[in-house]
């Protein structure tokens, strides 16, 4: 990867499902070390942008790369590098939580330790648990240590916060933070804007499988000529966030 390739770039990403076109025409630059939001409505084509990121679903259209791969043809390469929570996570539910975290440690050539992971997301208490026992917010806790595992240079997040309290929620923005300090390049899906405003040093506002808007979140702000991120998302989609998230 040469130094001026951006650590994830996605150009004029299209895909369908039978009649629904759930991506139209996506393209997206994160740079290294980039913290980039996604932000829309249910339904917009935020999941189906980042799994054909990732490499889980194959574009209909377009060209992907991470980190100067190919996420499809080179995969096995892409797997050591790049860490994904996404929002239905595939796992053996009568695994426990430490065994969990074995497994995924066992893919990557230098992972972080089992205890420094669970310490990150706050399931030391719970690490003899089988998976399907845990509550939503300790799965979805869990999927974030598991996309962690490998210590990825890049990570992608669908709904990193969805479902957890509101103490958990700040928690958990504690550990990204520590991760943009480390460089970590971070592709965030979002239905909040407070997490938004906080994390993201850009957000793409999509809609109906389209990016109407890409910019700081000030920057969206004063483009829009709006008071705040919610009336911006409002002013730009039609839609408020709030009602579908
Ligand atoms: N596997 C699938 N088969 C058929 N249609 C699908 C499939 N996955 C998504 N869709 C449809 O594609 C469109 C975009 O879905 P996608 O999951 O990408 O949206 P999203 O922005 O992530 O939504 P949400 O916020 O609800 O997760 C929707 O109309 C959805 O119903």
């Amino acid at each position: 990867m040469s130094s001026s390739e951006p650590a994830i770039l996605a150009e004029n990403l299209a895909k369908s499902y039978r009649r629904t076109q759930a991506v139209v025409d996506v393209s997206l630059r994160v740079d290294t070390g980039e913290t980039m939001g996604i932000l829309g409505t249910n339904g917009a084509g935020k999941t189906t942008t980042v799994e054909m990121i990732a490499g889980l679903r194959g574009p209909d259209r377009g060209r992907v790369r991470v980190l100067g791969l190919d996420p499809r043809r080179d995969r096995a390469r892409l797997r050591q590098v790049l860490g994904v929570q996404l929002q239905d996570a595939y796992l053996h539910h009568n695994l426990r939580v430490t065994e969990l975290l074995d497994l995924y440690r066992s893919f990557y050539p230098a992972p972080g330790s089992t205890a420094e992971l669970l310490d990150l997301v706050e399931l030391t208490d719970q690490r003899r648990t089988i998976f399907e026992q845990l509550s939503g917010g300790q799965k979805q806790r869990l999927s974030i240590a598991l996309a962690l595992a490998g210590r990825p240079r890049v990570v992608i997040l669908d709904e990193l916060t969805t479902g957890l309290d509101p103490a958990a929620r700040r928690r958990m923005w504690g550990t990204i933070e520590q991760l943009k300090a480390d460089g970590v390049t971070i592709l965030l899906v979002s239905h909040a804007m407070e997490e938004v405003e906080r994390l993201c040093d850009r957000v793409a506002v999509i809609d109906a499988g389209r990016i109407l808007a890409l910019d700081t979140p000030t920057g969206l702000v004063a483009r829009v000529g709006t008071e705040s991120l919610d009336d911006a998302f409002v002013a730009l989609t039609g839609k408020d966030l709030e009602v579908t998230a």
